[in-house]
């Protein structure tokens, strides 16, 4: 036997050893896990189980007690499997996002909540919202923003109309690739289905590589990867959860004209979620169509030294709500800055409604 060998079945065998400790190891986590949800059964009959800012601090935990050889955020999404694993088993917890199957929004799903989630795919945003509010899930997951293509209206609107919490945020690198069917004659492409977002998002390479093929806007990637297995001449743009799905080959890999190209989801609830640590805060105001509006709404967050991430201005749709804005910060409302920056914003707004403090996302 030469010495490699050798090393090689004792380093096997350490292997095996180790894999017995972590077998042994995270079947004493899920056991506390369990029991975790038993007291929170003795507490409260109506317990919630899922608890975001636990989960953001065992991740925040993690990555900075990491030492490698394995990446921070690689040992996280590791943790992350292991957590959802545990809390399926206090309760199986069910997720509606945006649809249909194969949507960069499941993929969103899935790295918030771990694959032990059960994943609803509906038709659109505000059915996400109807199936939270009337309880017959746990959470929803939307798209709110991306990088290259701006905010996504359609959900910020559905706010207006709704009492539902924001519990969470997951930001997502969206790759996009060109796919094509086991029938599709490569040489002969000359339609190119996809979402419009993404088209957006892969403006300039189509311009360069297809400027001739006919771009034809559907409602979702997985929709678009969908039609393509039934057309010899077409091709979809999709990122890989729809090519897995739908069987397609990749002929053009992360096609997006950015290579920073991610988008902001959210995670809606009826819940409102305690201080994490580093956390954040959306706010929907009304303010009165007057000069100076817009200075007497932030000069609080300026003066109080608070840190907006984004603000964005809808129109309003009823009287009262003049000027409509969407306010994102760092902070959480139990914060005392942060209340008495809300205190103020009352004064000066005709409406303030806080749509949730939540854990900034991790992964
Ligand atoms: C175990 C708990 O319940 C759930 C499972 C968690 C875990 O496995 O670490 C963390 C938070 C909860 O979503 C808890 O609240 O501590």
């Amino acid at each position: 036997m030469s010495d490699s060998s050798i090393n090689l079945d004792e380093l096997r065998q350490r292997i095996d050893q180790l894999d017995g400790d972590i077998l042994r190891l995270i079947s004493e986590r899920a056991d506390c896990a369990q029991k975790v949800a038993h007291v929170k059964l003795a507490h409260d009959k109506d317990a919630v189980f899922y608890r975001p800012e636990r989960e953001a601090q065992v991740l925040r935990r993690i990555m900075s007690l990491n030492q490698g050889p394995l990446d921070s955020e690689e040992m996280a999404r590791l943790f992350r499997e292991i957590m959802s694993a545990c809390l399926a088993l206090e309760q199986p917890i069910k997720v509606a996002y945006l649809g249909p199957e194969g949507t960069f929004t499941q993929q969103a799903a899935l790295k918030h909540f771990g694959e032990s989630a059960i994943s609803l795919p509906m038709a659109a945003i505000d059915e996400v919202f109807r199936e939270v509010e009337a309880g017959a899930v746990n959470y929803g997951v939307v798209p709110v923003e991306n990088s290259t293509e701006g905010v996504v209206n359609h959900t910020l609107d559905t706010f207006m109309d709704s009492s539902i919490h924001i519990c969470g945020e997951v930001v997502l690198r969206i790759h996009h690739h060109l796919l094509i069917s086991d029938t599709t004659r490569r040489d002969k492409i000359s339609r190119i289905y996809s979402h419009p977002q993404s088209f957006g998002q892969c403006r300039k390479w189509l311009d360069a590589h297809y400027p001739h093929a006919e771009r034809v806007p559907v409602s979702s990637n997985a929709e678009a990867a969908k039609l393509v297995k039934t057309e010899w001449h077409s091709a979809a743009i999709a990122g890989d959860m729809a090519a897995k799905l739908y069987g397609l080959e990749r002929i053009a890999d992360k096609i997006e004209d950015r290579p920073d190209n991610s988008t902001r989801f959210l995670i809606i609830g009826n819940q409102q979620v305690p201080m994490a640590g580093e956390d954040k805060t959306s706010i929907v105001v009304a303010m009165r169509n007057q000069p100076g509006a817009l200075h007497d709404l932030l000069e609080p967050f300026h003066r109080h030294k608070i840190d907006l991430t984004r603000i964005e201005t809808r129109p309003s749709r009823t009287g009262v709500w003049n000027y409509v804005f969407f306010i994102d910060f760092k902070g959480h409302v139990d914060e005392p800055r942060v209340a008495a920056v809300l205190e103020e914003v009352k004064l000066r707004a005709s409406e303030l409604r806080v749509l949730g403090s939540y854990p900034q996302g991790v992964l």
